[in-house]
């Protein structure tokens, strides 16, 4: 799978993000961390921005943020235009995150989940197709309500 994600977490999903990208390095995924890098205190919409403007603008296919409880990262990252980030703490969600939403962010909460399943998690969520049709028909309402806020 030729995938390049962007991953980030804050303080409080540093160490998930850390076993997410042992997951991903064991299989040869490649991905670029936009941090944090450190258990330190950190606010979560840095690192959703930094996630989100650069996968808005292509230069990944996915990404990956992950806070306490994957909800302020995921309403942060949301607030950029073109993406849709989505909250997922089980299998079934991720892979109809992409199959019906197509959604471009997976969150996951450190303070929700543990690492086995946050992994099984990310594999759901790659592995999924959006499947178009009557999906890509509320897709693009989503995003005419995106674009009501000009
Ligand atoms: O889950 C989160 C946002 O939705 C944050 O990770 C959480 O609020 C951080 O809390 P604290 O500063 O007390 O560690």
């Amino acid at each position: 799978m030729e995938l390049k994600l962007a991953i980030g977490s804050d303080h409080a999903g540093f160490r998930l993000k850390e076993a997410v990208k042992k997951h991903l390095n064991r299989r040869g995924i490649e991905y670029k961390d936009f941090g944090t890098y450190s258990e330190e205190s950190c606010d979560y919409p840095d690192i959703a921005r930094d996630v989100a403007i650069a996968v808005k603008n292509g230069e990944f296919d996915f990404g990956i943020l992950i806070c306490g409880t994957g909800i302020g990262i995921s309403i942060a990252a949301n607030k950029v235009k073109g993406i849709r980030a989505a909250l997922c703490h089980d299998t079934f969600s991720a892979k109809a995150a992409r199959a019906h939403n197509n959604a471009n962010i997976l969150a996951m909460g450190a303070r929700v989940i543990g690492e086995g399943l946050a992994c099984e998690i990310v594999d759901s969520f790659l592995s999924a197709q959006f499947e178009g049709g009557r999906h890509q028909r509320r897709v693009d309402k989503i995003h005419e309500i995106e674009n009501m806020q000009d």
